[in-house]
């Protein structure tokens, strides 16, 4: 049988076969012995055994692998931001799409409390940049149809700066929605934001949500972030000004000749989304050298 799985706890890995159970998996001998570790997301073969449990054949192949938080198989982050208090630094929305980029994870920008503030600037840095963009209110409901029909039949993570209304968004994706979280945190005995414990839902349309406090605040150290020379890949809007500059190993940050800086006069790229990259690239570049090379998948 194949399924997801779900949630991990306590040697358990919990999948769901599609016809709505939720499976209770033991690994194998075999994934410790080829240092194999199932992850949440992972879409698994299992042999079903009595009852509701069952033991893990194999592991399919990754979409992608996030390590902190510890998930696979993410099709897309949902970037919750807010031109309304508390208003987003785009910096943050840069940086965790920067991430996302490199690991082949969509980004859809979610800008929230639109009842409030239309969030002008940032609907046109990120409509210009190419990203799915889409302004949404959890109070009054606009864009909520949209956000969902956007959701289905794909798992999304939720990431956004603290009081931006990603719980409230959820909430009004499905109203039973965060209900269930808490629910889950109480079983487990511990706050929703004490843990990296993270764990997949299934909403009534045929998405999936990652619902981990981890993904709120990305670490800074992941691999992407710390190499300098691979970092303008993962600025999507660059691409058609690549190995046109001047000099080759460009940096685009004040070199001469240098097509991306040329784009940003032009109004081609955005100020913002470039400031983001000088930052990125600046501190990519303090990280020493056996730091990048730990880091290296
Ligand atoms: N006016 C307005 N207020 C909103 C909207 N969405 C959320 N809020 C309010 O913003 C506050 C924060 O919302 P939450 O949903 O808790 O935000 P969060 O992103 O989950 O916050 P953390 O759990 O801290 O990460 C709450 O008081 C919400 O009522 C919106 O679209 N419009
Ligand atoms: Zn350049």
């Amino acid at each position: 049988m194949e399924g997801v799985i779900l949630k991990a706890l306590s040697g358990f890995y919990y999948v769901d076969g599609g016809d709505g159970r939720l499976i209770a998996c033991r690994g194998r001998g075999k994934f410790r012995h080829q240092k194999l570790s199932p992850l949440v997301g992972d879409r698994v073969t299992f042999t079903l055994l009595e009852g509701e449990s069952g033991i893990l054949d194999s592991i399919l192949p990754r979409k992608n692998q996030f390590h902190r938080p510890a998930v696979a198989n993410i099709d897309q982050l949902v970037v919750v931001a807010s031109g309304a208090v508390p208003v987003t630094d785009p910096f943050l929305i840069d940086r965790v799409v920067s991430i996302a980029e490199g690991r082949g994870c969509e980004s859809v920008i979610v800008l929230n409390k639109c009842d409030l503030d239309a969030a002008e600037e940032l609907y046109q840095t990120y409509t210009q940049a190419g990203f799915p963009t889409l302004r949404v209110s959890a109070e009054t409901g606009e864009g909520i149809p949209e956000l969902r029909e956007i959701m289905a039949g794909k798992v999304s993570a939720f990431t956004g700066n603290s009081g931006v209304g990603k719980s409230s968004i959820l909430n009004a994706l499905q109203p039973d929605f965060c209900l269930q979280v808490g629910e889950v945190s109480d079983k487990l005995g511990r706050g929703r934001h004490t843990t990296r414990h993270v764990e997949l839902f299934r909403l009534d349309h045929g998405a999936i949500v990652a619902d981990t406090p981890g993904f709120s605040s990305f670490d800074t150290e992941e691999t992407e972030l710390r190499r300098p020379e691979t970092l303008e890949r993962t600025f999507r809007e660059f691409a058609p000004y690549l190995g046109r500059c001047r000099f080759t190993g460009c940096a685009h940050v004040k070199e001469k000749g240098c097509a991306v800086l040329a784009a940003v006069k032009a109004g081609e790229i955005s100020k913002s989304r470039h400031a983001s990259y000088v930052r990125l690239y600046e501190q990519a570049k303090e990280v020493p050298e056996w730091q990048r090379k730990e880091s290296a998948d």
